[in-house]
């Protein structure tokens, strides 16, 4: 398992190692015990799993606010995605920044997001299949969502012109600057 450093400090670049052989091939696709090898001692909760038929269907940017705030694992389970996690941490020498990596069930490819950070992905399959592990339960109520699309957050999601399909939540959430972050630089995730 590779675990590296991206350009946006506490989000994570993770590679399981796959055992290829004639049938196809194998990989840990999440060890507790690797992870804290690398320091990452997140404890996760529940695992998530959506389904998006069309390509450029755009999910986020979303999380949960404290106590029930979320770091995620994130992967493709089938088709193509590109993930991205925003730092919405008040005071953070990145606040507003994004990081965004083309996960796919070919690559295997994942992000640790911590939390802290607002998450979202777009599809660039049809039948995109993303599998996440979310280190708090669910929690609507905490609930909160930044615009996909402010041009002060910047994202590049590689549309290359196409409307994302978005739900009516996303395309109505506020964007940075009328934005009240629930996390602050140094909160406990
Ligand atoms: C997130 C979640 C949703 N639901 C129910 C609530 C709705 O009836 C239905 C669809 O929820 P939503 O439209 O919020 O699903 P997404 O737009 O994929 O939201 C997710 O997308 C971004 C990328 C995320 O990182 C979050 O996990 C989450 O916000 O699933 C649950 O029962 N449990 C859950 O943990």
């Amino acid at each position: 398992m590779q675990i590296e450093t991206t350009p946006l400090p506490g989000v994570l670049r993770i590679t399981p190692q796959r055992f290829g052989d004639h049938r196809g091939y194998f990989a840990e696709t999440y060890s507790a015990r690797k992870l804290a090898e690398a320091g990452v001692e997140t404890v996760f909760v529940q695992d998530n799993h959506s389904l998006s038929r069309r390509t450029a269907t755009l999910r986020g940017l979303h999380f949960q606010a404290p106590p029930w705030a979320q770091a995620k694992l994130v992967r493709c389970g089938r088709g193509a995605l590109f993930d991205v996690a925003v730092d919405i941490r008040r005071g953070s020498p990145t606040w507003g920044r994004w990081y965004g990596a083309e996960l796919t069930e070919a690559n295997g490819v994942q992000l640790l997001i911590p939390a802290g950070f607002a998450h979202g992905f777009v599809s660039r399959a049809p039948d995109t299949e993303i599998v996440y592990k979310c280190s708090s339960p669910y929690a609507p109520e905490t609930e909160g969502a930044l615009l996909w699309n402010d041009p002060d957050i910047g994202i590049d999601w590689g549309l290359g012109g196409a409307e994302p399909v978005l739900s009516e939540k996303d395309a109505a959430a506020p964007p940075l600057a009328r934005f009240e972050s629930p996390f602050g630089w140094r909160d406990a995730a």
